[in-house]
This record gives C-alpha cells, structure tokens and sequence, in this order.
C-alpha cells in the first residue's frame, strides 16, 4: 500500500449500450482507507462502472486509472479484490478447493483456512459450490474476493440473498478490511447499508453523479426537514396546505407530519395561524428521503 497514485481516478468516462448512456461523463477520485457506497437505483449504471474500473468493459470515452496504471495491470498485480453481482463459480468443485485456486492466483495470498474463516465458509468448506444456498454463495465470492492482501476490494451488491444476521458479520468484516488502510468500494441500493457502513457515498443517477460526500452532506443536500406536531380538536388541513415552503403534508389522527424546504419559516407560521402545536419535533431527512429528493429533482431538470 505505498502508492502516492489515486486508488481509483475516472476522468469523463463515458459507457453507452446503443442509446442508453449508461455511464456518462464520470469523473471520480477514490483516496486510500475510503469506504465507499456506489448508490443509485435500478439501472443507475453502477455495474457498468465497477465493470469499467475492473476493465471489463471499455470506455467510449475518457480514461480509467487504477493505482496510476490501467486496471488490467492493477489486477495482474493482484491489487484488486472483487466480488461481482453475476461472478458464476464453477461447478463440480468444493468452496475449498475454489477458495484454494483463488489464492494460488494471488500474488500475495493469504492461507486457505485463514480466508475460510474470515468469510464464514469454513464450516461448509467441504461443500460443493452447486449446492450452496444464495447467501452462502455470496459469502464464497467474498472469501474471493478477499483470498490475498488487496488494496482495494470491489463489491457489486455484495449481501443480496443475505439475512440480516449475515449482512451484519459481512459488514463487520468489511470494516475490518478497511480499518487495515484498505479501499473499498461497494454499489447497493440498501440506503441503510450506504449509511451506516460508507464515509463516502456517491449518489448515481441515469450514469451521472448528482452527490458526493458523507451521508450526512447527502442528507444536508436534500435540504428539506421534517416537521411534526400534535393538534387538538378536529384539524382543518386547508391552512395547513397554504403554510410556506411546505412539501408534503399527512394528517393521521391528531398528529401531522409535514415536508419543509424551510422548517423554520414554516413553523413561525404555523404559531401566526394562532395554533397550538403540541410535541412539536423537526429532523432531518432520512437518507432515503434525501435520496428520493436528490434524483426528484434531477427527474424534475431534465423534463
Ligand atoms: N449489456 C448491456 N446491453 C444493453 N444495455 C445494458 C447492458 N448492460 C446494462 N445496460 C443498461 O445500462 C443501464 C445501466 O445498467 P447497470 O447494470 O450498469 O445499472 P445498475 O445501476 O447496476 O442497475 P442494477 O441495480 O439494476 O444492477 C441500464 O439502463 C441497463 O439496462
């Protein structure tokens, strides 16, 4: 891990299929010991831009740099771990003898029972890949993924088939790698998971990056909270529509929960209508609030 090159540096890639962009105009830089959440809803582009950065697939246009060399000789040199959402294991063999050839093939690999173990997989070691339940069989591309002492590990949708038990001694792991000064990069689009797992999160929308910062900026990014507040009595919901910088609104019972670009202004005028809110609360937004604002307005923009 002695490089002064970026991990990972995209500069205006761009990647169509026909007429879909589905990566367009990119540009990224990863910095070393980076947890990092590739976020974006069905069909964002963010396979297409781990394929890109494995090398998989070619740009159209712009280049892609990995550790300051191109990522077919980033991968050679055993730089790069991945675990790919469709990554097919072979057949006939058991996850030990694939765990072992994936540490044949690293050039600075790890002992076999070593990888086993740190990916939950030793107690089906002798088990052929065939017969694995989808949660095991994500956890085997892990231990893959991790079969040598890579800088930077690459996750494609990595807990898809996981409970929730094994998603979370996945992640702890996870942390693990990174708290060792690793990279890593990982597309979901489990907000909770970008939120409680990333330092960094990249909110990707149609093959464009519309966000880039810690969970908190995304939500800060959004910019609207939420407001909500008791009232007594039968409520009248048509002042309450014409109160300022309101978004939404939703009266359940004697409680209304509103949407604010400006909680302050809205609350100051929800006291000049001479209510009495009682419990009164004003949050942030959630990150898949934020979220579903950030590409709103994007979707907005563009029509
Ligand atoms: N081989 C291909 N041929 C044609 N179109 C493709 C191909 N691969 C991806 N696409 C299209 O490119 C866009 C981006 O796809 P991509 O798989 O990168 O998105 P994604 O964010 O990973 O989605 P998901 O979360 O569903 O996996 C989509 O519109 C998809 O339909």
């Amino acid at each position: 891990m002695t490089t002064t090159a970026p991990v990972v540096a995209f500069d205006q890639v761009s990647k169509a299929y026909g007429e879909v962009r589905a990566v367009d105009g990119l540009t990224l830089t990863l910095h070393p010991g980076e947890t990092v959440a590739l976020l974006g809803p069905n069909g964002a582009g963010k396979s297409t831009t781990l394929d890109l950065l494995l090398g998989l697939k070619a740009a159209d246009n712009g280049s892609v740099g990995l550790f300051g060399a191109t990522p077919r000789e980033a991968i050679v040199g055993g730089r790069v771990g991945a675990m790919l959402q469709t990554g097919g294991l072979m057949d006939e063999v058991t996850v030990a003898e694939l765990v072992r050839l994936a540490c044949d093939l690293h050039p600075r690999p790890y002992r076999v029972s070593e990888v086993l173990a740190r990916a939950g997989v030793a107690q089906i070691a002798d088990r052929k890949v065939n017969k694995l339940s989808g949660g095991q069989a994500q956890r085997v591309r892990f231990a893959l993924a991790t079969a040598g002492d890579s800088d930077l590990i690459v996750l494609d949708e990595p807990t898809t088939g996981m409970d929730v038990t094994t998603r979370q001694a996945f992640w702890a792991t996870m942390r693990e790698q990174a708290d060792q000064g690793r990279t890593v990069l990982f597309a979901t689009h489990y907000l909770e998971e970008a939120d409680a797992v990333a330092d960094r999160v990249l909110v990707l929308h149609r093959g464009r990056l519309l966000a880039d910062g810690t969970a908190a900026e995304i939500k800060a990014k959004a910019g609207a909270r939420r407001v909500s507040f008791d009232l007594e009595g039968t409520i009248d919901e048509t002042p309450l529509r014409e109160l300022p910088f309101l978004t939404t609104i939703d009266v359940s019972g004697q409680t209304v929960r509103i949407q604010s670009s400006d909680a302050d202004a809205t609350v100051h005028a929800l006291y000049g209508l001479g209510l009495y809110p009682r419990n009164l609360e004003v949050a942030g937004l959630g990150l898949e609030q934020a979220f579903v604002a950030i590409t709103a307005a994007e979707e907005a923009k563009q029509s």
